[in-house]
């Protein structure tokens, strides 16, 4: 089985994009400077963690010496910002947020001190969330005089740079300013080599203080959506859309767990669908390319136990079908009917998946792993009563 999901399923893009457009529009982070009170750029670092003795620094001036490079924990340093009480929280809501997101208390809990000195840079990785309702990192830099150390963000095939050394430098005058940049935790991330000076560092972790999905306040993109289901020429007929996930999520042995963690653009489709009178559910996506059957591809509704069963002349798909209610969406074989078409709005991603090492039987037997990818499926019945899901018989192969 390969580990790269594809889609050989009827697309239909063009009819789509509105909606595509209107629930993928944000960036995975925002980034910027901030003119923050003076006393603000004052960092103390010693305590339990760093010595006995607390030792001060003024950040905010160019003449300050920085503390040794390396790194802190938060019992190690002190620093006045709290970004709730300043413009910092409305930034990382309003760049990052989506939707009904962007309204929901946020948690900011200071994480750790970093002070890059020449040479020092940190490797590409993703910040290991703390707890499930840990959805990302700010982190804030301050107006030490350097070069280089800028922040690489990657996500899906696209890069973002934010050179807040270059950012501040523009900034420089009379009220310092700090440099942020709020980030999804799956988001990797890297500093690269800075290359004179020193570059410091303060990460918070974010929050979400509620674990809530319910609210009726309106979201935004949910016009867009509307729009394109009141219009008679989408899906006349009905249909499915799945929507591949754009973050990580914790893996468990049941589902459930997952709409109230989701966050972002996959939130939102959560509850745009909601909003407009339709029922999202996670599903498990599993492709199987049979040696001798060719490829198939279903849909399961629930973590599919599979260890140590054994099944002969039967493939993955058949047994996900008979024993997990799995639902076909791809099939070569004459003899597998299809039991559902499905339409990809946002790409499938091998982001979050369920491993089930199973007993699988060839010329002779071995173990296989199954993998099941997360993403969303929401069915919408005919213009006019789009919530009336039609019920469809599974189509018969024609060769
Ligand atoms: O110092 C930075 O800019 C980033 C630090 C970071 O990624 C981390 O501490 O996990
Ligand atoms: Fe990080």
């Amino acid at each position: 089985m390969s580990s790269q999901p594809t889609h050989p399923t009827r697309t239909t893009p063009e009819v789509l994009k509105p909606l595509r457009d209107a629930i993928t529009h944000k960036p995975s982070f925002v980034s910027g400077t901030l003119p923050l009170d003076p006393q603000s750029f004052l960092l103390c670092h010693g305590g339990v963690g760093g010595g006995s003795a607390w030792h001060c620094l003024d950040l905010a001036y160019a003449s300050a010496e920085p503390v040794t490079a390396g790194k802190l924990d938060s019992s190690s340093f002190m620093t006045p910002i709290v970004p709730e009480r300043t413009a910092l929280i409305d930034l990382v809501r309003g760049g990052l947020l989506e939707g009904i997101d962007a309204t929901r208390p946020i948690k900011v809990e200071l994480y750790k001190l970093n002070v890059y000195s020449e040479g020092s840079f940190f490797k590409a990785h993703q910040d290991t969330p703390r707890s499930e309702s840990m959805f990302g990192s700010l982190v804030l830099v301050f107006p030490t005089p350097h070069k280089g150390g800028a922040l690489v963000l990657r996500e899906d095939e696209q890069e973002w740079t934010f050179d807040s050394a270059i950012a501040l430098a523009r900034q420089a005058g009379d009220t310092p300013s700090i440099g942020y940049i709020a980030f999804f935790s799956d988001v990797e991330h890297e500093v690269l080599r800075v290359e004179s000076g020193h570059r410091v560092t303060i990460t918070f972790n974010l929050y979400y203080a509620d674990i809530e999905t319910d609210s009726d306040a309106p979201a935004t993109p949910a016009l867009e959506a509307g729009t394109l289901l009141d219009d008679p020429t989408f899906l006349p007929d009905g249909g499915t859309l799945a929507f591949g996930m754009r973050h990580v999520y914790p893996i468990k042995d049941t589902l459930k767990h997952i709409p109230k963690l989701l966050k972002g653009s996959d939130a939102l489709v959560w509850r745009i669908s909601e909003q407009l009178g339709l029922t999202p559910q996670v599903y498990l996506h599993y492709q199987e390319k049979h040696m001798w059957h060719g490829m198939q591809l279903a849909l399961v509704p629930m973590v599919p136990k599979l260890d140590g069963d054994c099944y002969e002349d039967m493939t993955l798909v058949e047994r996900l079908r008979q024993d997990f209610d799995a639902i076909v969406i791809y099939s070569r074989s004459s003899w597998m009917d299809i039991d559902e078409r499905i339409n990809w709005v946002t790409k499938l991603r091998a982001l979050s998946r369920v491993k089930s090492p199973y007993m699988a039987y060839g010329n002779e037997a071995h173990f296989a792993c199954a993998y099941g990818d997360v993403c969303l499926i929401v069915r919408v019945g005919r213009p006019g009563s789009r919530t009336e899901i039609v019920k469809r018989q599974p189509e018969k192969r024609q060769f």
